[in-house]
Formats: structure tokens, C-alpha cells, sequence
């Protein structure tokens, strides 16, 4: 969200790789007005974790089609952003939480000519119940985290990944021409 670019400026050069200053300053003019103009739809991301795995679902169907990702999806009228998470959880994985999740981070994504931005908030957890089914949307698969498979996947995860697994808060945002064109990017970690 383009208030969150402002809100944590603090760069941190490990994870700030591939655009130039003058990229950045052009982004965050750009998130400006963005801002002012559009709607974000809010999205769930969850990774269930336990020690050195990660496990990711392979979507079957829609949006992202073959590729492995953390499970979410919509949040629906009515719940809370984290009621969602946990429902989307249950719905594409079996897998059910009772604890809070730990939210570490939010996304925004921007496609070039949709008015439309995705505001993906990402969450983790140790705690689950149930053992992971495939169903029919997403076949779930432990990875071990030198196993991700990055080539397959959403090309922005590489970048915000690690933060993620080791616990760290972000925030990024991403410009994206396309499914597969990353033209922008930004991402900081947070100190809570
Ligand atoms: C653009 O880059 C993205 N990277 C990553 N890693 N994940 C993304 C990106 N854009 C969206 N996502 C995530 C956010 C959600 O977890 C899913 C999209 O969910 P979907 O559109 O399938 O939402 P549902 O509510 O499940 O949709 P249907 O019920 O209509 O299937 O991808």
C-alpha cells in the first residue's frame, strides 16, 4: 500500500536489489497517485512451516495455474483479514489453526493497465491441525528450504522469501507487466 512505502523508508540493502534509485523515487511518485485512484482487493497468503520445511500447494486451477504457492485467496464480507487467512488455509489444504498467526508481512502488487491493486497479506505458522489433503484447488507438498522451487513459482517470491522463513517482517511492493514481467520492485524489513 503506497501509505506503508512511506511509512517504512528504512531500505535494507540486503533485500533491495535490482532497481535504481531513480526507479524507486519514480515508484513511490507513482504509489502516490495510485493511491488515490484505486481500489485494492485484499488477499491471503499462508505458509504452515515446520523446522527447515515449508509447505507450498501446487494450483491446480485460476489464477496462477501451475505454479506453488503459500494457500489464501479472497477475504470474504464480513471476516476479518485473518479469519480469512485461516478459512482459505482450511479450504485449499485441510490444515486447520486455532492460534493466532503470525502476520509478517503485506504485499501490493501493480499490473500494468488493471486499475486494481492486490494488497496480499502474508502470515506463518508452526501451529496446525490435520494432515494436509490435496483438494481442488491446490496439491500441498512439504520443501525443504533449499527446495523451494523459485522457478515455478510467482517470479517476486525469490526476493521476500527468506524474510518470511526466518520470522522477519516486510513489506514490498511490486510492478508487474504481465504474469511473468517483474519491472519494479521494493522491499523492506520492518524492526517491530
Ligand atoms: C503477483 O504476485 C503474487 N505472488 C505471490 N506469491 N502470491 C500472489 C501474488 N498475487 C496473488 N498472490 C496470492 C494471493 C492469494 O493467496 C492467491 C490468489 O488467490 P485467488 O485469486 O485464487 O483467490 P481465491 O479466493 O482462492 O479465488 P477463487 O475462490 O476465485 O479461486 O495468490
Amino acid at each position: 500500500m503506497p501509505s506503508r512505502w512511506m511509512a517504512h523508508s528504512s531500505f535494507s540493502s540486503d533485500h533491495f536489489i535490482g532497481v535504481d534509485l531513480l526507479g524507486v523515487a519514480r515508484a513511490i511518485l507513482g504509489g502516490a497517485k495510485i493511491m488515490s485512484t484505486c481500489k485494492n482487493k485484499v488477499l491471503t497468503l499462508v505458509f504452515v512451516l515446520r523446522p527447515g520445511e515449508v509447505l507450498l500447494g501446487y494450483k491446480k486451477r485460476g489464477f496462477a495455474q501451475g505454479w506453488w504457492n503459500g494457500f489464501g485467496g479472497k477475504v470474504e464480507a464480513g471476516e476479518t483479514i485473518e479469519e480469512g487467512a485461516k478459512r482459505e488455509l482450511h479450504e485449499e489444504s485441510g490444515l486447520s489453526v486455532s492460534n493466532e498467526l503470525d502476520h509478517v508481512g503485506v504485499l501490493m502488487f501493480e499490473f500494468v493497465n488493471d486499475p486494481v491493486l492486490l494488497e496480499v497479506h502474508v502470515y506463518r505458522t508452526y501451529s496446525y491441525t490435520g494432515t494436509p489433503i490435496e483438494t481442488e484447488e491446490m496439491k500441498p507438498q512439504w520443501f525443504k528450504h533449499q527446495d523451494i522451487p523459485y522457478k515455478d513459482m510467482w517470479p517476486d517470491d525469490k526476493l521476500w522469501y527468506s524474510l518470511m522463513l526466518n520470522g522477519k517482517y516486510f513489506n514490498g511492493n511490486f510492478k508487474f507487466e504481465g504474469l511473468t514481467n517483474l519491472l519494479e520492485y521494493e522491499i523492506n524489513e520492518i524492526t517491530k
